[in-house]
């Protein structure tokens, strides 16, 4: 009998979420992944020991995403020790729309169930809209609705576990009035959502930190507090922002397309980050990050807002 680690465990921490399902720590990004998708999922979860991938019907990189899982399972690892996120996007927050989304994701995924299925951002878009919209391109999102439709995808077995991205505190609130959620949220020391992130502790809600590096647009790695603890500690600087999030209690999606660093980028276990840096990291200014520039964002309920982040803001 092959051993655990052989037949495709790997040492990393997990996380439990509220239904007793684990999540591995660490998990692949794939927004932006581009044509590498494919084999920067099949090298992160053969050669990098990743068992976690995170994605989304938005990002259109699906079906590479399903190429990369297929061909790694093809090597021996086996579903059950996989955890797989994706996402359900505006235009469908729409109860009746709910199931097909789900089922053409798991088609492209070539998988028949997803570990988490989260909503993607807490407004609904009108078809073809832009992102950050246009004024008149957001309507009305019954929450309960499509929520009632997502707890029916677990109930039928299509979805281990469901949750939310992007939640104010106030919308969560008003979500956890019928329902137990896992959200995903931004975390990174750039943006530390610390109102969400104490009100999701209260409620014993997994918290997944999203955009761990800051993203592309503002990259933390080069930030002269993490660089000075990364060469303290003998690490490199995304290392360092990774295991930060883990060390703050989420588990933690870094995106690369770089074999190297998406090896480097799981290597973050059997350390810990010494106190007086971690307090150093979490003193570094939070400074949202825009989502697609500072295109007028509005909302026909309560806008104008500068961008999709400020609407994110408008009622924490
Ligand atoms: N739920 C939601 O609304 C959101 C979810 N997400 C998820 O979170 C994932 C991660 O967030 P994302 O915004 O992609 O950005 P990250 O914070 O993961 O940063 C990715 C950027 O950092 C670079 N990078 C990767 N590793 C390193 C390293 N070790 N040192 C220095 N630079 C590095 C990458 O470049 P290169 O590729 O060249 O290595 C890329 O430009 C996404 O891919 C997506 O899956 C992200 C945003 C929103
Ligand atoms: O998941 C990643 C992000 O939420 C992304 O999907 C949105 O931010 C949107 O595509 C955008 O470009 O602003």
């Amino acid at each position: 009998m092959a051993s655990a680690k052989a037949m495709g465990q790997v040492e990393q921490d997990h996380f439990v979420l509220k239904s007793g399902h684990t999540m591995p720590a660490v998990g692949l990004g794939t927004w932006r992944a581009g044509s590498d998708t494919a084999h920067s999922v099949q090298t992160a979860i053969t050669e990098a020991g990743y068992r976690h991938v995170d994605t989304a019907a938005q990002y259109g990189i699906e079906k590479d995403v399903g190429q990369g899982l297929k061909a790694a399972m093809e090597a021996g690892i086996n579903r059950k020790y996989l955890f797989v996120t994706s996402k359900l996007w505006c235009t469908n927050l729409v109860p009746e729309r709910v199931p097909p989304t789900l089922k053409n994701t798991l088609k492209d995924l070539q998988l028949d169930y997803l570990d988490l299925y989260l909503i993607h951002w807490p407004f609904r878009l009108k078809d073809g809209a832009h992102m950050p919209p246009e004024a008149g391109e957001v309507l009305e999102f019954d929450m309960e609705g499509v929520w009632r439709e997502m707890e029916n995808l677990v109930k039928d077995g299509l979805v281990k576990n469901i949750g939310v991205c992007n939640y104010t505190v106030t919308k969560l609130n008003r979500l956890m009035q019928s329902a137990n959620i896992p959200p995903a949220m931004e975390m990174h020391p750039g943006w530390k959502n610390d109102k969400i992130f104490e009100a999701c502790k209260k409620l014993g809600i997994h918290v997944t930190a999203y955009s761990p590096l800051g993203s592309s647009e503002k990259n933390l790695a080069h930030d002269p507090v993490v660089e000075k603890i990364a060469n303290k500690l003998n690490k490199s600087p995304g290392q360092v922002l990774i295991k930060w999030a883990i060390q703050r209690g989420t588990s933690v999606i870094p995106k690369s397309s770089k074999d190297e660093r998406i090896k480097e980028n799981i290597q973050v276990f059997g350390w810990e980050i010494p106190e007086e840096d971690f307090k150093a990291l979490c003193s570094i200014k939070d400074d949202k990050r825009v989502l697609t520039g500072e295109e007028l964002f509005v909302n026909k309920t309560h806008g104008p807002y500068k961008s999709a982040s400020e609407l994110w803001d408008h009622d924490n």
